[in-house]
């Protein structure tokens, strides 16, 4: 039997941008349905299997003391990781369950028809007729694609955070933010890391600023290994161009893929050559009144940007209309190895490929004797460097290798976007002690 539900708004997908969107589509008293096939993504990938448990688990290893057991304190940290996802997904379960507004359905999406999108197995579905449809689908680890990859001692992304044992010998493969991250928190519990980079691990950033995060993974015990490609995974080893590396657990971190709903020709909605669904700056489909946001829709794959897709596509359906995707100037990044490497706009390289005028700081944590902070966590590797249009004193791009720096590049990332100058950021008063004293001593040094 089928039955049909209209609706003023139907979201595919759990994920950030959607269910902000639910939520104030809801409060506006718009009829929202949200789908979502699997219990354990209620709240989207972020709090479920990657930023938050990932966050969780490298501060853990990181905390880790040498008395401590690692088998032992490895399931320790897994338990608390386990309990601070329960409490998030309930919360998340909460927040559109507990609304009279919306309808939560449980179960695989895609779509029948324009704007018709049906859920449901065998003789039971539900269709969704709705006014507007948006798709929050998210993305899904790449496959190693090569021989072993499928053996049960290799590992993606999510695979890996439901280990029950200590890797000893853990062969990472892909050097982006996700093959760090797992890299430093395994070495961090007590495994012998190599990460194995098909290019130079890191080679976007600049020469100064790799060489300090290199020697931070180095502290942790990780071997780096550049221009290797991997042919083949055995039982014990991953065989590369570049050489065999033993291993007992592999992970493949080598990018996600989208994730999309089935019947998109159905509804009218394109894909471009690697799968993602095309938008245009407003984060429109090719089918009228359909949109696509987060990592589906092919951009910067981050829960800020997905939470950043609502507000152009809220600002359409429930507002003026006036956001769109060149309105987002200077998005920050981090990556949460340790200490953390945070950047925004350009690098030193990049500001000089394009020929422009620039005047450039760079100094070592430990060196900048005016910002005490580092000192009392006892933690003073790494590296900021600021890079400066010389000509109107606009910051270009600044790198920051050292605690804090996830704070530190918001506030940059601020300036750039609404304009104050280095000079501004120079002469700043911050607070005593913070990691943003940097800003004074580093704008100081400006060559
Ligand atoms: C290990 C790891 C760590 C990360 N750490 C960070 C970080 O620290 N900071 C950061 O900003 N970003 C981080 N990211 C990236 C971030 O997780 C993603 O960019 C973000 O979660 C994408 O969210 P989304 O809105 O696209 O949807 P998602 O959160 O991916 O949600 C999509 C939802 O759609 C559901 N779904 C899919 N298909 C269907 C269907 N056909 N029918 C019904 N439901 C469906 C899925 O089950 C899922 O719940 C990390 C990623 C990984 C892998
Ligand atoms: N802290 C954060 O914000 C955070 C943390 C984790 C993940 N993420 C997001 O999740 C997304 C996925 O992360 P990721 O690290 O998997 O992807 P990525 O694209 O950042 O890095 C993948 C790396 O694997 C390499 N690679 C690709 N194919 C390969 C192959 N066949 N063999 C060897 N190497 C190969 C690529 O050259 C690249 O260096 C990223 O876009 C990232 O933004 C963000």
């Amino acid at each position: 039997m089928t039955s049909t539900l209209p609706a003023d708004l139907v979201v595919i997908g759990w994920g950030k941008g959607g269910k902000t969107l639910a939520a104030k589509a809801a409060a506006a008293g718009r009829r929202v349905v949200m789908v979502e096939r699997d219990e354990a993504m209620v709240g989207g990938a972020c709090i479920n299997v990657a930023c938050i448990p990932t966050k969780a688990l490298v501060h853990s290893a990181a905390e880790r003391r040498p008395e401590d057991d690692p088998e032992t304190y490895l399931a320790e940290s897994l338990r608390r990781r386990d309990s601070l996802v329960e409490q998030l997904n309930a919360a998340n379960r909460a927040m559109l369950e507990g609304n009279a507004h919306v309808t939560v359905v449980m179960g695989e999406a895609e779509f029948v028809g324009p704007r018709r999108v049906s859920v449901g197995a065998g003789g039971e579905r539900l269709e969704i007729d709705a006014a507007a449809v948006v798709i929050n689908t998210g993305s899904a680890p790449r496959p190693g694609g090569v021989p072993g990859a499928d053996l049960p001692h290799v590992h993606d992304s999510i695979s890996i955070q439901r280990i029950d044992h200590l890797p000893g010998r853990l062969v990472v493969v892909g050097a982006g933010a996700v093959g760090l991250e797992f890299a430093e928190m395994f070495a961090g519990f007590g495994s012998d890391v190599t990460l194995l980079s098909r290019g130079a691990a890191l080679a976007g950033e600049d020469d100064d600023v790799r060489a300090s995060v290199l020697s931070a993974l180095a502290d942790s015990g990780i071997t780096v290994v550049d221009g290797v490609e991997v042919t083949e995974v055995t039982a014990a080893t991953v065989e590369t161009t570049g050489g065999s590396f033993e291993a007992d657990t592999v992970l493949f971190a080598i990018g996600r893929v989208p994730a999309v709903p089935a019947g998109l020709e159905a509804a009218g909605v394109d894909v471009d050559e690697r799968g993602f669904i095309v938008v245009d700056d407003s984060l429109r489909t090719s089918a009228e009144n359909v949109w696509a946001v987060g990592d589906v829709n092919g951009g910067p794959q981050f829960t800020y940007i997905s939470l950043d897709d609502y507000r152009i596509v809220g600002s359409q359906l429930l507002g003026d209309g006036g956001r769109s995707r060149t309105d987002r100037l200077a998005v920050p990044t981090t990556t949460f190895v340790t200490p953390p490497l945070s950047s925004v706009g350009l690098t030193e390289r990049q500001a000089r490929e394009r020929g422009l005028n620039v005047r450039v700081a760079a100094k070592p944590v430990a060196r900048l004797a005016m910002v005490p902070r580092p000192k009392t966590l006892g933690e003073t590797r790494g590296i900021a460097k600021v890079v400066v249009d010389a000509d109107t004193d606009q910051v270009l791009g600044f790198a920051h290798h050292g605690v804090d720096s996830q704070e530190v590049v918001n506030l940059v990332a601020l300036a750039m976007r609404t304009g104050i100058t280095a000079s501004e950021l120079r002469d700043g008063i911050w607070v005593h002690l913070s990691s943003t004293e940097l800003l004074n001593e580093l704008l100081a040094a400006l060559a």
